[in-house]
């Protein structure tokens, strides 16, 4: 994690805040939790009425418990004072324009694979993951917000792969001569992942509709863009075309 203390002050504080601000203003909030609440699983899959298994001091503790204590707040707010509340519990998610050091796996992969890198995977990688394509997201978050339901709905792609699978995946999508490299194991990274997506299914008549191929040959396009354009190492904007108004000469 980047800055756990940043995490951890934008997830309560920053929550908070906006809890305060909805309360003001009459608004409805969204909160963008995560899968994350539900640490290293012991049920699988995860279901939106697991308590998680998180540990409060390890590494990723920031993040987990600062989303976890994020979705109190926004039920002790509903109850006590009324504010209109949506918690979408997001699964791992990719597509076009996330950021190249992103640092999750799948922007690790491609650039890896395109710059003829080694993929570095962590541990054995037999650890799972399921990819939600972003769009699939945005969809499903708008129809939770548009929504009745309340309580927490776990929005994600259920196709579980390992990782071992997923490098693999990634290394043929891009034709890359790149190795897999197994480094040391993340410690308290989530064994297994993957969301059960009946509630979602049955409440918002939502459920994702990307294959996860054509997701990433999507991403890897924008990625190859991206690197292109950093080696030009130039931006050159393209000129507007002038604005005449009908009917008269620009200079007249
Ligand atoms: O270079 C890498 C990066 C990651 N990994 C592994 O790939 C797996 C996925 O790791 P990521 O960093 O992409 O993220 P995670 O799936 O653990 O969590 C992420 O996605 C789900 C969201 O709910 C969380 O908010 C987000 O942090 C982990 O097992 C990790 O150890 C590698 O093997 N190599």
């Amino acid at each position: 994690m980047y800055n756990p203390i940043k995490t951890l002050k934008t997830n309560t504080i920053g929550t908070l805040n906006m809890l305060g601000l909805a309360k003001r203003v009459g608004a409805r909030l969204l909160l963008a939790s995560t899968s994350e609440v539900y640490g290293d699983p012991e049920v699988h899959p995860q279901t939106e009425d697991y308590w998680g298994h998180v540990n409060p001091i390890g590494p990723r503790a920031c993040y987990d418990e600062g989303k976890r204590v994020a979705e109190t707040m926004c039920y002790a707010y509903m109850k006590q004072e009324g504010v209109e509340v949506r918690v979408a519990r997001i699964f791992n998610t990719f597509g076009p324009r996330m950021h190249m050091n992103d640092g999750r796996v799948v922007s690790n992969f491609i650039l890896q694979a395109l710059q003829g890198e080694p993929l570095t995977v962590y541990g054995s990688g037999s650890q799972t993951r399921a990819f939600q394509y972003v769009s699939d997201l945005v969809n499903g978050l708008v129809a939770l917000m548009n929504s009745n339901v309340s309580s927490p709905v776990n929005l994600g792609n259920p196709e579980e792969h390992t990782i071992l699978e997923f490098a693999q995946l990634i290394k043929n999508l891009v034709g890359s001569r790149s190795e897999i490299q197994f480094l040391s194991e993340a410690q308290d990274d989530p064994q297994k992942r993957k969301p059960d997506i009946r509630k979602a299914k049955l409440m918002l008549a939502w459920e994702p509709v990307v294959p996860l191929e054509e997701g990433l040959n999507k991403a890897i396009h924008y990625f190859r863009k991206e690197l292109e354009y950093q080696a030009n190492n130039q931006y050159i904007p393209k000129p507007k075309p002038a604005r005449i108004k009908k009917g008269r000469t620009r200079h007249s």
